[in-house]
């Protein structure tokens, strides 16, 4: 199909809109063999009779934790009867009684009963029906932080781990998910959780940007037309999303560009559209980070997003001059407010032969200072003399 009759039949860009759906479940997981190995691994006791191990998958969000499960779940179902895999999002089910309920669906596959002595009920239900198929359950707990805030944490482990005793089933396993780097589920378990919970810990470290680009590669290939968005643009999306260490950022943005592009008509993703979905996708972020800085930070910031505006020079020595008419900074405070700009990921900080480093901001100059909570004025023209 050429790209004018597509444009004429159905005018869109999109082969296929669910792709770029959070829900979606990629055919092809790449990057992810060891952790998919290590779960396998954990599962596979329990085909000879035994009982599953359970785990703890730590790593920043968007680095496939839950796609990673998912899959494996999914090949679980496909593969065998002895085992039955259960999801639950804890973001959506914090109490004991909704987690329970959702643990039953998916192991009877029928809602709960919502009469009766409610989780004794619900629970001997999952046990009959796993003893029923000698089964063994595992449950992966997604977003395991949010059943500390709410306090059930730790009774629903104890109860799910030894659920074996009181109801004459396998021991069942659970992976719990945390984002949260700062968080260790396993810490956080009480001494009594401990005794039967000794999770292996599976970590998801962010792609890189090659790993990132393969990623959206797959997606563009799957979702879009041939020929919508160019690999230079590719490119551009995977460095972002590597940048922000998050590959869901790059999907966002992928999809964000062709809607733009198909809104405005054209058949062919345009550099001003990635530019244009990069602001809308990465604002909160930067947002986000603008809000944890020191006042002091946040007021060099500010001064590299004006000179930056205005096409000043951007040498690290420069802009120390620049910010020392400004601000009471001395030269070792200005760099280490510099370096944590970079490390946050604000600014790049590239080294430049014979010059020092040049600070580059990764953001649009006005979105940088929007963040910081300044408005900027237009861009002034710069006369001849400042040019030279
Ligand atoms: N290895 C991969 N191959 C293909 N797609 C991936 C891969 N890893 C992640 N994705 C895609 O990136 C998006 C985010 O992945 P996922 O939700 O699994 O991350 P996560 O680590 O669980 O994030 P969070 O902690 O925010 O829940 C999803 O759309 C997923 O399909």
């Amino acid at each position: 199909m050429t790209h004018s009759s597509l444009l004429r039949s159905d005018q869109t860009l999109f082969r296929d809109p669910d792709v770029f759906e959070f829900t979606y479940l990629p055919d092809h997981l790449h990057h992810r063999d060891a952790q998919v190995r290590e779960l396998a691994f954990l599962l596979r006791p329990a085909l000879r009779g035994a009982s599953t191990g359970s785990a703890v998958l730590r790593g920043p969000p968007g680095t496939g934790k839950t796609t990673t499960v998912r899959r494996v779940f999914r090949e679980v179902r496909e593969e065998t009867r002895k085992i039955v895999p259960v999801y639950v999002n804890c973001r959506h089910d914090r109490t004991a009684l909704a987690v329970y309920r959702s643990i039953f669906a998916q192991v009877c596959g029928c809602p709960a009963p919502s009469a009766g002595r409610y989780l004794d009920e619900i629970k001997q239900g999952i046990a009959a029906r796993l003893h029923d198929e000698n089964a063994a359950l595992v449950v992966c707990l997604d977003d395991a932080n949010y059943l500390i805030a709410a306090g059930t944490y730790n009774l629903l482990l104890y109860q799910l781990l030894r659920l074996y005793e009181k109801w004459d089933v396998r021991k069942a396993g659970v992976f719990a998910i945390t984002s949260d780097l700062a968080l260790n589920l396993y810490a956080e378990a009480d001494p009594s959780v401990r005794s039967v919970f000794h999770p292996t810990e599976v970590t998801f470290w962010p792609y890189t940007k090659t790993e990132v680009r393969e990623i959206l590669t797959d997606r563009a290939r799957q979702g879009l037309y041939p020929g919508v968005i160019s690999k230079v643009l590719l490119d551009r999306i995977a460095q972002i999303a590597a940048d922000e260490q998050d590959v869901r950022i790059g999907i966002d943005l992928l999809r964000g560009a062709v809607q733009r592009a198909e809104r405005d008509g054209r058949r062919r993703v345009g550099p001003d559209d990635v530019t244009a979905a990069a602001r809308v996708i990465t604002a909160p972020s930067l947002r986000s980070r603008a809000v944890e800085l020191s006042a002091g930070e946040r007021a060099l910031l500010s001064r590299i997003a004006e000179r930056s505006r205005e096409g000043r020079e951007m040498t690290s020595g420069a802009v120390f001059e620049a910010a020392r008419e400004y601000l009471p900074v001395g030269k070792t405070s200005y760099h280490e407010h510099l370096n944590h700009l970079a490390e946050i990921g604000i600014v790049d900080l590239v080294p430049r032969v014979g010059k020092g480093r040049e600070v580059r901001l990764r953001y649009d100059a006005g979105d940088v200072a929007a963040a910081c909570g300044v408005r900027t004025k237009p861009a002034k023209t710069r006369t001849e003399h400042e040019v030279s």
